[in-house]
């Protein structure tokens, strides 16, 4: 089964949720895996399964880098909050540099991240 990640900012974390809900039967299908508040909301308000890695803050981008790097990631969404300075920063640009070194499809906002779904619902 294929991989997607699920990364949000805080105040693109009901962005998210939103988009979660609307696509929620395409992502069903597939294996979901997020930083710890992300994920914990998707589990919670959306009641889908969903591996949890650390918060953003804590290491999560590096974590889901390396899955990246791995090989085991097949599409990241990662609703970053442009207008807000992140203390971990450098993590997130090594994240979005690992999915262009590896060719992973990246959304880094809601439309992008729907443009992408669309094309899963298209290859079903
Ligand atoms: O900070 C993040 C991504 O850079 C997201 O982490 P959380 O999902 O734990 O808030």
């Amino acid at each position: 089964m294929k991989t997607i990640a699920l990364i949000a900012h805080d105040r693109k974390k009901e962005e998210m949720l939103n988009f979660v809900l609307e696509n929620k039967d395409v992502l069903s299908q597939y294996d979901l895996i997020a930083t710890a508040t992300t994920g914990k909301i998707i589990k919670e308000k959306a009641g889908l399964a969903i591996t949890t890695y650390l918060s953003g803050p804590l290491g999560g981008d590096q974590q889901i880098g390396s899955r990246v790097a791995c090989q085991k990631v097949d599409i990241v969404i990662f609703l970053r909050d442009p207008l807000a300075a992140q203390p971990h920063e450098p993590d997130i640009t090594a994240l979005l540099r690992l999915c262009d070194v590896h060719n992973i499809p990246v959304a880094t906002n809601a439309s992008t991240a729907r443009l992408i779904l669309q094309s899963l619902r298209t290859k079903a």
